[in-house]
């Protein structure tokens, strides 16, 4: 498949509602995909990223800026001539169609002979192992099966561009895990650009090479999965992705390429993540998972939430006045500590990350 490079350079979109006011929904985005990267644009209702979605497919024009799909700017291109190919969120199949008509549609539009038709469904059918389903209208298939065939009738397009709208929000919870591997199994056998818009973060963690962050129109970070979640850009990007403490520290000591926090009158050793100068005030993140319960540890606090969760032990701790989340992987009888009762641990210095 020839994967093409997606480009957003200062794109806005403003919507004008029915009484004259101005939705900014997109607010000068830049944004760079590179040809078979799978990437997925999340954030909160209303962060824009639909829209985002539907400027580069054709559906919405931007207010301003920019889009180029491979070196072409595509702004004026109608949607069917921009070498992109969607999968909605409700299938958005032709319900008296049978599958391979449903997947056939796009290439019979484009007047391709017969034959050739024919053996693309065919090769697409049996890439996703549906050839038993061919004969069925969409009514006599599960939610699961008619997005795959919306997934083979969009692939079969040869696009330089996939694009997904929501794609398993209509589906179970285990059904949405399994779709899950099978697209990003197919996007990885087929090689092909993908942009994918949901509000999961599970989702857009598994399935992502790249994880774009949205917040009221703008991009908050643009990362891998871990580095997302390991090295957050702001508070909010922290708290969005998995779960956070944000602490309160100051630079003790200043270095080539780390810095001494301290953090309640405890010295740690971090990496440098932006730069700051002697006695600068910071927050730092901590993740419940990054704080180490033990006997030697630095720290005493009074817990007030003790929850025994199967693989691991949630506990919630007074941290000087603030509550602080604390995960134990693998926990054992032993170190369950009850409400009310002390809890010692320390931070993990490597896992500390300043914002
Ligand atoms: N046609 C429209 N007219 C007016 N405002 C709109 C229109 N489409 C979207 N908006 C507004 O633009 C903003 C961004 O909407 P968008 O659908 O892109 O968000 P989203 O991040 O995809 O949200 P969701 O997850 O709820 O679908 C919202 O405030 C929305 O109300």
């Amino acid at each position: 498949m020839n994967a093409k490079r997606v480009k957003f350079e200062n794109i806005s979109k403003v919507f004008v509602t029915d009484k004259n006011r101005q939705v900014k929904a997109v607010n000068n985005i830049n944004l760079d995909i590179q040809p078979g990267e799978f990437v997925c644009l999340l954030g909160p209702s209303g962060c824009g990223k639909t829209t985002t979605l539907r400027m580069l497919a054709g559906f919405e024009v931007p207010t301003d800026g920019h889009i180029f799909i491979g070196d072409e700017n595509i702004e004026r291109l109608t949607p069917d001539k921009r070498d992109t190919a969607m999968v909605f969120q409700n299938y958005a199949l032709f319900p008296h169609m049978n599958v391979f008509d449903n997947i056939a549609y796009g290439l019979k539009l484009q007047k391709l002979p017969k034959e050739e038709v024919e053996a693309r469904v065919e090769k697409i059918l049996h890439l996703m192992k549906m050839e038993e389903f061919a004969e069925r209208v969409p009514s006599q298939m599960s939610g699961g099966q008619q997005q795959r065939v919306s997934l083979a009738r969009a692939l079969v397009m040869e696009p330089g561009v996939l694009l997904f709208d929501e794609p398993l929000s209509n589906l179970d919870a285990k059904l949405r895990l399994h779709m899950r591997d099978e697209i990003r199994k197919l996007q990885q056998e087929v090689g092909i650009t993908s942009i994918y818009v949901t509000h999961d973060q599970s989702e857009a963690m598994g399935l992502s090479d790249k994880v774009v962050i949205m917040k009221d129109g703008v991009i908050e970070q643009v990362g891998s999965p871990t580095e997302i979640y390991q090295k957050p850009a702001n508070s909010f990007v922290a708290n969005f992705i998995g779960r956070a403490n944000i602490l309160e520290a100051v630079i003790k000591e200043v270095g080539e390429d780390g810095y001494t926090i301290d953090v309640h009158g405890v010295p740690y050793s971090v990496e440098k993540s932006k730069e700051y100068q002697l006695g600068d005030k910071v927050e730092i993140v901590v993740r419940p998972e990054a704080i180490e319960v033990s006997e030697e540890g630095n720290f005493t606090a009074k817990v007030g939430k003790s929850m025994f969760m199967g693989a691991h032990h949630e506990y919630e701790v007074n941290f000087f006045g603030k509550p602080l989340e604390i995960s134990l992987n693998n926990p054992k009888n032993k170190s369950m500590v009850a409400v009310d009762e002390s809890l010692r641990f320390s931070l993990d210095a490597a896992s500390i990350h300043i914002l």
